[in-house]
């Protein structure tokens, strides 16, 4: 029986199987060896899967699939956790901003202990659809607004939202949002892909940031509460709707490494 070595990461509560694939071992086109990885219950159980690869500039390429094993966009916190994994292969070092390939480009990161600081592509746009606003921060986000977080139905209205046809075939990840303070929000998120709520998502916490201050204006850098745990969020606004300089900063932690039997 062949044994497949992963190592299990989380940031704030959003978890992922990652693979060493420097030596192109893995299939990177098996999307039943993924969902199979990723199932909670015949598998390891995550969010997410990632393979870490070559990358001739930089330090290395980040591939992501979400549990439903299909590749996809740009994920804010497995980009924390595999730069945490890179570190802990000892590939870069701490205090030392490197750059990585994704799916949405060039990514600059920088490993403090406990606190990975991740730079996301810059945001051209905001749409207002709906009761809500679209945009996309390295993968595609609904934001709206609810009163009561707590109590809201994220999973049916996420779902509901996800699979409008507005959206089109590539559909969108849902985030519900509660204002806080003057710099701070909560967030719960239904993810495309996993088609469930999970319990945090990077590039879902920068919408929805960005959203509140295309709405509200204000500072330029804000806490996010998440079911998980809690992210920063900071950005330099340009114009409306237009924003760089943004960073995603959250911790990211390995939980444990094994082996799992593939057919
Ligand atoms: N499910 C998302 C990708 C992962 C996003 C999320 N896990 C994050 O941390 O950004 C999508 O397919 O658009």
């Amino acid at each position: 029986m062949e044994q497949l070595k992963f190592y299990k990461y989380h940031g704030t509560g959003n978890d992922f199987v990652i693979i060493d694939n420097r030596d192109s071992y893995f299939n990177i086109s098996d999307r039943e060896l993924i969902s199979f990885i990723c199932h909670r219950r015949f598998g390891v159980g995550a969010d997410g899967f990632m393979l870490l690869e070559n990358s001739p500039e930089h330090a290395f390429y980040m591939r992501y699939y979400n549990s439903d094993g299909n590749e996809s966009t740009m994920c804010g916190n497995g980009g924390r956790c595999i730069v945490k994994f890179a570190c802990d292969l000892g590939m870069v070092k701490e205090n030392e901003i490197f750059t990585f390939d994704a799916i949405d480009g060039i990514h600059h990161a920088l490993v403090k202990p406990d606190i990975i600081n991740l730079k996301m592509l810059d945001v051209n746009g905001i749409e207002k659809v709906a009761d809500g606003y679209f945009l996309n921060t390295g993968s595609p986000h609904f934001v709206c607004y609810t009163e009561n977080l707590e109590q809201t139905d994220v999973v049916s209205a996420g779902r509901a939202i996800r699979n409008n046809s507005y959206f089109g075939k590539a559909g969108t990840n849902v985030n519900f949002v509660e204002k806080c303070g003057d710099s701070s929000i909560m967030v719960r998120t239904y993810e495309r892909g996993v088609e469930d709520e999970t319990w945090s998502c990077g590039t879902g916490c920068v919408a929805s940031v960005l959203t509140n201050f295309f709405i509200h204006g204000g500072g330029t850098e804000y806490s996010i509460k998440v079911k998980g745990g809690a992210l920063t969020v900071r950005f330099s606004a340009q114009d409306k709707g237009v924003y760089n300089n943004i960073w995603l900063e959250g911790p990211a932690k390995f939980v444990f490494s094994g082996n799992i039997n593939v057919q």
